[in-house]
Formats: structure tokens, C-alpha cells, sequence
């Protein structure tokens, strides 16, 4: 029986993927596994019995990646499974940013129970004028799963689209429309944007990507939307600039600062919120669980490297270790010292950690984890019936 942890409430589709080998709970228990959302797990102990965390949705900058990859926790997340529902909202953002449509409803419920409304509307309208998206310029930093949808998206709407993200995946480029301009670098998109979308990580590298400096770049009345963490914009310079500089900005991270702030749009981190999202995100977090805890297969971990073997042999052990040398043949060595059969082996790694699977032809192990667990460079050994 495994127990899976979930924190957050997750869609109950991907609560019905667990088999009945799964025991699912909310509260503290001794969890094989976490199922999480946004919660902040920064502070959580990390028991010796955890083995997985799988964040239903892109964003990790909720969990310690760090100290899981220290433990042998792999982390999982779900990518591109809500980048359709992310991309449509940030459509909205953008419509909002061109046409003054939150003023304007605000506005319009403002006469409730008159009786001329249809007169007061035609009268007053002009003071809702916008302007239309075809032919302006949008930045796009960032071109993964979501940031691709809506670069793409945005050719449609006869906008003039410019792409920036260093780290570009073979896999992204390919579902890159060739009409969107390349940004060699960020300045060249900031200098030329009439509207700038962020769709990167926050990370260490990238905290306040957005600040004065980066502001006093960008074209007059710059409207910025930001769907992607409240942390790479720095709050302090959109308060300083907006309603001068900064046309508007558009946020699905509110906070105490933002909160009130004249063309600050404020939504309630929305992005991922669609049944059809919620429910991608749950039922691909739930299989990487149960395909890692019963296979010790890895698809989609953001900190060990991804490693798929079918079964073969009867039992199969999986290593996660430091990617040093003569690590195979220690594994091996072990092994072969009691003469257990390798049917299937491989070995992935990723920077200075390494992951070694190998199906065995044999019905027991004598011993053979106690002393893989001893070698200095291994930090964790599973075992798999
Ligand atoms: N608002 C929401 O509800 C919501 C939903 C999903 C994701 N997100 C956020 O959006 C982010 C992007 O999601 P995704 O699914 O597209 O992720 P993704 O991993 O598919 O794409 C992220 C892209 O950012 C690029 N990147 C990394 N550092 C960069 C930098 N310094 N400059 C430019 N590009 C850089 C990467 O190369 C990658 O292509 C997530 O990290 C998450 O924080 C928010
Ligand atoms: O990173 C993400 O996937 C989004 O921020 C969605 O977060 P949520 O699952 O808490 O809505």
C-alpha cells in the first residue's frame, strides 16, 4: 500500500487513477508521495520515507527542489497540461489591456435599476475607447509550452510578435510559427514591444526580470502581463511607472502592493483555473507517481533525470546516485558477487546525479541493497517487486 499526501485540492479524475494499492490523504501521514498545487512546501520536513512529489501543474518554485535532489526525491511536474487554459486567459489580459473593458463593466453596473441606460450607454461610451491589437508589437519572454501557444495565438490577431528565450527547446522551436521575430536579446524586445507577456520560470536568475531598469528600456505606455510568478516583476518599479511609463499591468499574482493600484489588473491566480486544465494536470501527476513508485520509471521530473525501462526479470532495483565514474561498476561488482543476473539495465544522468535501473533475474537479493546503499556516492536505492 502506498499513501499519496495531497495537498490542494486536486481534480477528482486524477484521484481515480490510483489503483486500490494507493491509500490517498490529506493529513499527515507516513506519504510515499505529495500531490500538490501551489502550497509552499519550502518548510515541510522531508521524512526518509517520501519519495515523490508531483506538482499538478509547470510552475516548482513551491517545493525545495534542492534538498528533495539531496534525499533522492524526485519531483515531478505536469508540462504544457495547462498551457491551453494559461494562454486564453492571457488573451483576456491582453483585450483588457487594449480596450478599457474592467472600467467600463465597472462603469455599466454603476446604473443598475435606471431607466435610460440604453441613452446614458450611447451617450457615454466614448469614454471607453481603446485601441485594436492588429499591428502592434508583443514581446513574448519565454517561449515553452505556454509562451509558444500565445506568441502563435497573438499572429492571429495580426499583432507583430517577438520571441526572446535563450534556452529555447529543439521540441519549442519546432512549434514555433517562422513568423515570429527572434529576439537575439531581451532589449531588442523590450525597446520595440507595445505589449510584453512573461512566460519563464522564476528562479534565482530571473527574480525582477522586470524592474526600473529594464522599464526605462521599453517603448511609452508599455502594457506588461504577467501570467507566469509575481516574483520576476518588481513591484516597487510598476507602482513608480503605471499610469505614466506603463500603460498597465496585468497580473495573476496579486499582492498587499498591487492591490488597489489604478491600471493594475489583479487576477486571482486564474491562469491554470479550468475544469479541462485541473483535470490534465491531476490525471498526468497521478500516473508519473504511480509509474515512479511502482516501476521507479521517470517521465517529467524537473530534478532527476527522466528513465524509462519496461519490465523484464523479477525484481528491479533503481539507483540514484552522483554522476561519478566507476559507478556502474560498483553497482555491478555488487551484483555479480552473488551472482544476481542483470536482465535489463540503463543509466541516465543529469548534471552531477545520475539514475542506474536494473531488472534482475532472480528472486531475492541477498543482501545486495544494505551494501548498494553503503557505496559513498549513492543517495538512495528502491527496490521494486
Ligand atoms: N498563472 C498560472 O496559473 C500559471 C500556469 C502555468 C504556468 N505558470 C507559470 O508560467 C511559467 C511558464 O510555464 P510553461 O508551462 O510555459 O513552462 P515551460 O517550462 O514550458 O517554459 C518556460 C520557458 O522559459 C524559458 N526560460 C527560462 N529562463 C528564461 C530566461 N531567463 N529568459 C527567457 N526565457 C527563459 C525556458 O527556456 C522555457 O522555454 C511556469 O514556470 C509557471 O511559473 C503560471
Ligand atoms: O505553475 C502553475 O502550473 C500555475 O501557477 C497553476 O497553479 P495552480 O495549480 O495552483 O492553479
Amino acid at each position: 500500500m502506498y499513501n499519496i499526501r495531497l495537498y490542494n485540492s486536486i481534480a477528482k479524475n486524477g484521484i481515480k487513477q490510483f489503483s486500490e494499492k494507493y491509500n490517498i490523504v490529506e493529513d499527515e501521514t507516513e506519504e510515499d508521495a505529495i500531490l500538490v498545487r501551489s502550497s509552499n512546501l519550502h518548510s515541510m520536513v522531508l521524512e526518509d520515507n517520501l519519495k515523490a512529489i508531483a506538482r499538478a501543474g509547470a510552475g516548482t518554485n513551491n517545493i525545495p527542489i534542492e534538498k528533495c535532489t539531496e534525499k533522492g526525491i524526485a519531483v515531478f511536474n505536469t508540462p504544457g497540461a495547462n498551457a491551453n487554459a494559461v494562454k486564453e486567459l492571457v488573451m483576456v489580459g491582453l483585450l483588457m489591456s487594449a480596450r478599457p473593458l474592467y472600467e467600463a463593466l465597472k462603469w455599466t453596473s454603476t446604473l443598475d435599476g435606471r431607466d435610460d441606460i440604453e441613452e446614458v450607454v450611447e451617450r457615454e461610451k466614448k469614454k471607453f475607447k481603446g485601441h485594436e491589437l492588429e499591428g502592434r508589437n508583443i514581446g513574448v519572454i519565454g517561449l515553452g509550452a505556454i509562451g509558444i501557444k500565445v506568441a502563435n495565438l497573438a499572429l492571429e490577431f495580426g499583432m507583430n510578435v517577438y520571441g526572446y528565450d535563450p534556452f529555447i527547446s529543439v521540441d519549442a522551436a519546432w512549434n514555433l510559427s517562422r513568423n515570429i521575430k527572434r529576439a537575439t536579446d531581451i532589449n531588442e524586445l523590450l525597446k520595440n514591444s507595445d505589449y510584453i507577456t512573461l512566460h519563464l520560470p522564476l528562479n534565482e536568475n530571473t527574480k525582477h526580470i522586470i524592474n526600473n531598469d529594464t522599464i526605462s528600456q521599453m517603448k511609452d505606455g508599455v502594457h506588461i502581463l504577467n501570467f507566469a510568478r509575481g516574483g520576476l516583476v518588481d513591484d516597487d518599479a510598476i507602482i513608480e511607472n503605471v499610469g505614466g511609463k506603463v500603460g498597465s499591468y496585468v497580473t495573476d499574482f496579486p499582492n498587499k502592493k498591487l492591490a488597489g493600484v489604478n491600471r493594475v489588473y489583479n487576477i486571482p491566480h486564474l491562469g491554470a483555473s479550468t475544469f479541462e486544465s485541473e483535470e490534465k494536470c491531476a490525471v498526468m501527476a497521478a500516473k508519473e507517481l504511480m509509474e515512479y513508485l511502482e516501476n521507479g520509471n521517470i517521465i517529467n521530473s524537473v530534478n532527476m533525470p527522466n528513465a524509462y525501462m519496461e519490465r523484464s526479470g523479477k525484481i528491479r532495483i533503481g539507483c540514484f546516485h552522483k554522476n561519478v565514474v566507476g559507478m556502474i561498476s560498483k553497482i555491478s561488482d555488487i551484483l555479480t558477487k552473488r551472482k544476481l543476473n542483470i536482465t535489463n539495465l540503463i543509466n541516465k544522468s543529469r548534471g552531477e546525479y545520475a539514475y542506474t535501473l536494473i531488472d534482475l533475474d532472480s528472486d531475492g537479493l541477498n543482501g545486495a541493497v544494505e551494501e548498494l546503499k553503503e557505496i559513498d556516492e549513492m543517495i538512495r536505492v528502491q527496490v521494486y517487486l
